[in-house]
């Protein structure tokens, strides 16, 4: 037992660990969750400034272009560049502000008159509105790539690095202009992170791939869509204190909790909680002890008497735990239990020996339970036992209610039961009391049976006793005997006497029973 004891520590530890592991992974997986939920709010507002950047940007080249359209005196004249310099002198991310003649570039507000007009190559791509884009034309005064956009007789230049204050590591982006009528993306600069039907859909949603996290929000004014991207990885790893930590408290908590689970259970229950659980799982089991004639010495019957081993291997003795349940109210499951219990298992013995009896103690609750009455029905109608087969014991506490106790005691004979009188001699009830009860057999308790060859005042009443008891009509069996000079007294006295006790038998389990009766 103490092995097994030991195993389900062992046992007990590997769960907790194990409940330790599975809360620190849980741990981990909720911090990481919340790590990304974190980045991805970051992401939106990232996403948010591209779009609110390129929406100002194409703002400020309509309204530039709407502005440069308008010639000021001659083309490229004096007062007409002015008006070009103004209108970028304005502009917050427009660098150069052109005019184009005859398709031509003919000036601008940063190179002034371009002589003679040069024409600049076929555009990357017109609007459907006419209006013509160059994606990466070299600029003439950097030759650094920029945004042309030229609309009727202007154009303007927008520089990569109106996008470059934005640019915020670990965060990549790509801002796009679509054509949702012909569903095309005309132009898309920085990464390419997501695929055009997901831009020509021009809807704001969260592209995720398994290894980034992806936003794409579109505007409502322009066909300007910004996306953003950040890598999984990167998201999580600001956080990885976090999650390192989470993992770990969840991995205590997980471990900590189902300790205290585990002590919790191990917390020995309350008696009366622990014996209910016991006789659910048939826990308990049963011995007798045989009652003898001391005439004959032949075995006339046998007490049956409760056992109980709990699962640690604690022996409990019975008085404790049955005064515990008549505490408690719920000795009556006890007696159910004996009762089904000894009709089940010495049913042979019984039915091949008609005149045994085997005795079973009862309670004070049990004379006015119905259900004790109940089963009492029910195992005779099941067993095959005859009802006088199966005497009960009841001790002088019991039948204090003398009211109930005689009413009781009258319908248990009535049914055929014999009623025996247990620890005679230990309460105030008298033998004339006693006559009252009606009763078959009183058992006279072992402090007279102690008393037998030491010349106390008790022994000195024990053939008044007898006497009285015999006069009375009831049998008597003498409990405890434990040696010879006790087994002979009683057996020589003039009154018949049955009894029991450890100098004729331990208590037996049921086959050594039916052993003993063999050969008693
Ligand atoms: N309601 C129920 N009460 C029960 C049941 N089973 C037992 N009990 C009662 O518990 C008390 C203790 O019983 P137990 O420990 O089983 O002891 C019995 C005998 O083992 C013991 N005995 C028998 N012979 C001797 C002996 O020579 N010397 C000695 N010192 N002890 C001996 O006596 C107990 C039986 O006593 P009794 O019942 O008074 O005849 C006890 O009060 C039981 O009644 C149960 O199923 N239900």
């Amino acid at each position: 037992m103490k092995r097994t004891i030991r195993l389900l520590d062992r046992y007990a530890i590997l769960v907790c660990l194990l409940a330790g592991f599975v809360a620190g992974a849980l741990g981990i997986v909720g911090a990481r969750a919340i790590a990304l939920s974190i980045a991805r709010v970051n992401l939106d507002r990232y996403t948010t400034a591209l779009l609110a950047r390129a929406d100002s940007i194409s703002q400020e080249t309509d309204n530039a272009l709407a502005e440069a359209n308008y010639v000021k005196g001659v083309a490229c004249g004096p007062s007409d560049l002015r008006h070009l310099q103004k209108i970028a002198f304005n502009a917050r991310y427009i660098k150069d502000v052109a005019r184009v003649v005859d398709n031509k570039l003919a000036c601008s507000s940063l190179l002034g008159v371009v002589s003679p007009p040069f024409a600049r190559p076929p555009p990357d791509m017109v609007t459907p509105d006419g209006d013509e884009l160059w994606v990466n034309t070299p600029l003439v005064l950097t030759n650094k790539p920029a945004l042309i956009v030229k609309v009727r007789n202007a154009n303007v230049v927008i520089p990569p690095s109106a996008f470059l204050d934005l640019i915020q590591q670990p965060f990549r982006y790509s801002v796009a202009i679509v054509n949702t009528a012909k569903g095309r993306v005309m132009l898309s600069r920085g990464e390419r992170l997501v695929d055009d039907s997901v831009l020509i859909a021009h809807k704001d949603v969260s592209a995720d791939t398994d290894a980034d996290l992806i936003r794409v929000a579109c505007s409502k004014n322009h066909s300007a869509c910004a996306v953003a991207a950040l890598d999984r990885g990167e998201a999580i790893a600001p956080h990885s204190v976090f999650i390192i930590g989470f993992g770990a408290l969840g991995f205590l908590l997980g471990g900590f909790l189902s300790v205290i689970g585990y002590l919790l259970r191990r917390r020995p229950k309350p008696m009366n909680a622990r014996l209910r659980h016991a006789l659910q799982s048939n826990q308990l089991t049963m011995v007798f002890q045989p009652i003898v004639d001391l005439h004959t010495g032949r075995m006339i019957s046998a007490e049956a008497l409760i056992r109980w081993t709990d699962r640690e291997g604690r022996t409990i003795p019975p008085d404790v735990f049955v005064s515990a349940a008549e505490k408690n109210g719920t000795a009556g499951e006890i007696t159910a239990y004996v009762l089904r219990y000894v009709s089940r298992i010495a049913g042979p013995l019984l039915r091949d020996n008609p005149e045994l009896v085997i005795t079973v103690n009862i309670v004070a609750a049990d004379l006015s339970d119905p259900k004790f009455y109940e089963i009492l029905e029910q195992i005779f109608v099941a067993s095959g036992i005859a009802r006088h087969q199966i005497g009960l014991e009841l001790t002088e506490r019991s039948v204090a209610e003398q009211d109930v106790a005689i009413a009781a005691i009258a319908r248990l004979r009535a049914l055929g039961h014999p009623i025996y009188l247990d620890d005679f001699g230990t309460g105030y009830s008298s033998l004339a009391q006693l006559h009252d009860l009606n009763l078959d057999v009183i058992k006279l308790d072992r402090a007279f049976t102690n008393s037998v060859g030491t010349g106390s005042v008790s022994v000195s009443i024990v053939p008044q006793v007898l006497e009285m008891a015999t006069a009375l009509g009831l049998r008597v069996v003498v409990e405890g005997i434990e040696t010879d000079t006790q087994y002979s007294y009683f057996a020589s006295a003039p009154n018949h006497c049955y009894g029991q006790g450890w100098f004729i038998s331990k208590p037996l389990s049921y086959d050594a029973l039916v052993a003993f009766k063999a050969e008693h």
